[in-house]
């Protein structure tokens, strides 16, 4: 089981994981941000400066094929065995890159992450999905493989600028929709503008323990893990759809105005309390803003939607919604009709 380190001391936590994983040879993956934000923080072990550094460009459009044979290749030319590790400093973008090359390098060496961002620290760095962008689509490449080990220490979100902090946000706000009320509530109660950190790192205990549980209940994503995918299916088709528009969305973003969407479904199939849902769609408004897209996109938003993985068939759209806090219904399904109007809701609720 993957083993997951909530650190009080970052550099004595990576001197003692450094110990106990045998290697022969260390590697460190980071984009240029969280090389040159982040790297500082862990470089006073000699180990860590000895390692093979490789710093790839930093954005999700950088998730691709041309950014991980660049990491084979630097592996492959210094000197890395099946025995190497490969410790993965960065955000989300990082540890899914990452680990898929750690995943298929050699058919696979360990690796560690260290999570830089809170999404990556809450959600992404947690629980094995690995993978690129491919063909348009969100992390259509890929394979489940965990890291040995996921090394969390709140220190390195003090340099996130606000949209970096408030998307990795919308992953703990969706992991408070899919476990318990009292959790929703903290969030939703949360002063985002003005950032307690000791408060912000108990949410984050409490909010990656969500993704643990379920991980672990089933790693594969056959049954309770597609809770965690709730905000996806609609989210990710704003994501790529960003991308094609030229009008980058980040992550979590794509994820909150999801989450409107989806909760609109729950609410109208699954009966999800309409307070709860006018309760988070005026926290994402608040928090999350507005983007621009019309109805002429509905078509190519819900192509997209035609690849989630969720999907048991390329005629129906799978949804994980929920008939309350806590209460996740699986492999859900909606007409485009539907869909279509959770769209119009959206729109209408933001002012898009
Ligand atoms: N595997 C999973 O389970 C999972 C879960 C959620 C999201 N994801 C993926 O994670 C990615 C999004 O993750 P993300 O939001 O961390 O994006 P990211 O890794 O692109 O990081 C966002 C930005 O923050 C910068 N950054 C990193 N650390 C920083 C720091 N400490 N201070 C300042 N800037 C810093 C990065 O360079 C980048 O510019 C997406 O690709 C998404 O699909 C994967
Ligand atoms: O861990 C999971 O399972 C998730 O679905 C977490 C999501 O937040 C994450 O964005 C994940 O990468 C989505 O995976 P995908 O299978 O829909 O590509
Ligand atoms: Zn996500």
């Amino acid at each position: 089981m993957q083993k997951v380190i909530k650190s009080t001391d970052l550099n004595a936590d990576l001197k003692n994981i450094l110990s106990v994983i045998p290697h022969d040879k260390l590697f460190i993956l980071t984009d240029r941000n969280s090389e040159e934000l982040c790297f500082h923080l862990i470089n006073n072990l000699d180990e860590i400066k000895n390692a093979g550094k490789i710093t790839i460009e930093a954005g999700d459009n950088n998730k691709n094929m041309e950014s991980l044979s660049s990491i084979w290749t630097f592996l492959c030319n210094n000197g890395a065995t099946r025995n190497s590790l490969l410790i993965n400093l960065g955000g989300g973008m990082i540890t899914d890159i990452g680990g898929f090359a750690a995943a298929s390098f050699k058919r696979g060496i360990k690796c560690v992450n260290i999570p830089t961002t809170l999404l990556g620290a809450v959600d992404a760095a947690v629980g094995g999905k690995t993978g690129i962008n491919f063909n348009g689509l969100k992390n259509e490449i890929g394979a489940f493989a965990a890291a040995e080990t996921v090394l969390i220490d709140s220190v390195f979100f003090k340099s996130l600028d606000y949209s970096n902090f408030m998307s990795g946000y919308a992953e703990m706000l969706k992991h408070g929709l899919i476990s318990n009320e009292s959790t929703w509530v903290k969030l939703l109660q949360f002063d985002t503008r003005n950032i307690d950190y000791q408060i912000l790192k108990e949410l984050v205990v409490e909010s990656v323990e969500v993704k643990e549980d379920i991980v672990e209940k089933d790693p594969l994503e056959k049954n309770i893990r597609k809770s965690l995918n709730l905000g996806h299916t609609i989210g990710h088709a704003f994501e790529s759809l960003s991308y094609t528009m030229k009008q980058p969305m980040q992550h979590g973003y794509a994820v909150a105005w999801g989450i409107v969407c989806e909760l609109y479904l729950s609410h109208k199939k699954c009966n999800f309390p309409k307070d709860k849902l006018w309760q988070t769609l005026s926290f994402i408004k608040e928090n999350y803003g507005t983007f621009y897209f019309g109805c002429d996109e509905y078509e190519a938003l819900y192509e997209l939607m035609k690849h989630d993985k969720k999907n048991a068939s390329v005629d129906e759209i799978n949804f994980t919604l929920l008939s309350d806090i806590g209460q996740c219904l699986l492999n859900q399904t909606a007409t485009k009709e539907d869909i279509f109007e959770s769209i119009d809701f959206l729109r209408e609720s933001i002012g898009a």
